[in-house]
């Protein structure tokens, strides 16, 4: 699949936000809900957002600007930016071309991409429409040797690193879901799992507690088992506590990406700018700490670079570009934060990546 030229998108749409207001014109109600939902009342992706404002940037004058770059290694992977796509799941539910239209945008903005376990394409034709390494993001299944096939099947497609999504061991309740009577349309499912036996049936009285599925769910001991696994890099994603942060770093794991699910998990939590720095201090510099959850501009990027984070990922907005227009839209959005998070570097005086720090910003009382 060619990526279509960037001139097709028309010139008044000009952020992120803009794209969500396109996706949702363009989207069905069920879709839209599971594609933006968050946990209950969605307090925890309010405060992702709002947790942004807390911090402003210190504009710096008449510095050398000559030579910048936005360019990053981060395990192996060369990056324009350092953005990645988030994993995200059923993303034919945004566009019939789905992960392919994603991981073909990311090749061309030489962008990461995260592909879900619970992907709606097969991980060996993502990974075949990319021209460049993709990362897999694995849910440890129930059954181990299931999840030991995920892992194999990932590296033998190339996927260059996996990341670990530790922070759902269950699906959180996402209220705004079941109000809209999300169901799956037909032809929309996770291929991936195909085969995966469903656990063994609950007790009858059962809601979660106790369940075959809740017995069976990862734990730290599964992160020694999955080191065994692979010789790729395993980063874990859903880190929100400092102690958390510094027992999977001696278990051995690459990388932390702080996040809160999106908000799609548990309501009432802090925003992940605001976690943040208690995991860059508990990790000490020992693996690089990534962050998700609410970017939607440069200047969040630039803030979450300040704060320690090597790199952003996001998920709703690529997925609002993928709704609205395809591999063109998710490319658009890339290039997007790019240019936003360029601006900010130049007029924080900052034109590279290792120049920003904290001095950079200001904590709003
Ligand atoms: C529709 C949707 C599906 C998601 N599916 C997954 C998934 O399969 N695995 C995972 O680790 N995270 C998943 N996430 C969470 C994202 O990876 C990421 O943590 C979150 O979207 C970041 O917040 P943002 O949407 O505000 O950028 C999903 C998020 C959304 C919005
Ligand atoms: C048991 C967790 C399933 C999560 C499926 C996809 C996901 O992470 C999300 O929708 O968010």
């Amino acid at each position: 699949m060619a990526l279509p030229p960037l001139s097709e998108i028309p010139p008044t749409v000009a952020s992120v936000d803009d794209y969500e207001g396109l996706a949702r014109e363009r989207l069905d109600a069920g879709s839209w809900a599971y594609l933006t939902a968050g946990a209950g009342d969605e307090s925890t992706v309010a405060e992702n957002r709002s947790g942004f404002a807390r911090w402003q940037l210190r504009t710096r004058v008449l510095r050398n600007l000559s030579g910048g770059s936005t360019a990053i290694d981060l395990f192996g992977t060369r990056l324009a930016a350092p953005i990645l796509l988030a994993p995200v799941a059923f993303q034919k539910l945004a566009h019939p071309d789905g992960e392919l239209a994603a991981a073909v945008a990311a090749s061309a903005l030489q962008a990461g991409m995260v592909v879900s376990t619970q992907a709606s394409v097969a991980i060996e034709d993502i990974a075949a429409a990319a021209s460049t390494p993709l990362w897999f993001q694995l849910y440890i299944q129930h059954d181990r040797d299931f999840t030991r096939a995920l892992v194999a099947r990932a590296e033998a497609a190339g996927y260059a690193a996996i990341v670990v999504t530790v922070d759902a061991p269950t699906s959180g309740r996402r209220d705004a879901e079941q109000r809209a009577g999300f169901a799956f349309p037909p032809g929309i499912e996770a291929v991936n799992l195909r085969g995966l036996a469903p656990p063994p049936r609950a007790a009858a009285d059962a809601l979660l507690l106790g369940t075959p599925l809740l017995d069976a769910a990862p734990r730290w001991e599964d992160l020694a088992w999955l080191r065994t696994l692979t010789r790729l890099p395993i980063l874990v994603k859903g880190i929100m506590d400092g102690d958390d942060a510094r027992r999977a770093v001696a278990a051995g794991i690459d990388g932390i990406i702080v996040s809160n699910h999106g908000g799609r998990t548990l309501d009432s939590q802090p925003a992940t700018i605001a976690a943040l720095p208690e995991i860059v201090a508990a990790v000490g510099g020992q693996v690089p700490v990534l962050v998700d959850g609410g970017i939607r501009s440069g200047t969040d990027i630039f803030k979450t670079l300040a704060l320690g984070a090597r790199a952003v990922l996001v998920g709703r907005p690529f997925v609002y570009g993928l709704a609205a227009a395809g591999a063109v839209g998710v490319a658009h959005v890339l290039r997007i934060l790019r240019a936003e998070l360029e601006v900010a570097m130049a007029l924080t005086g900052c034109p590279t990546l290792a120049a920003i720090d904290t001095d950079a910003l200001r904590r709003c009382s």
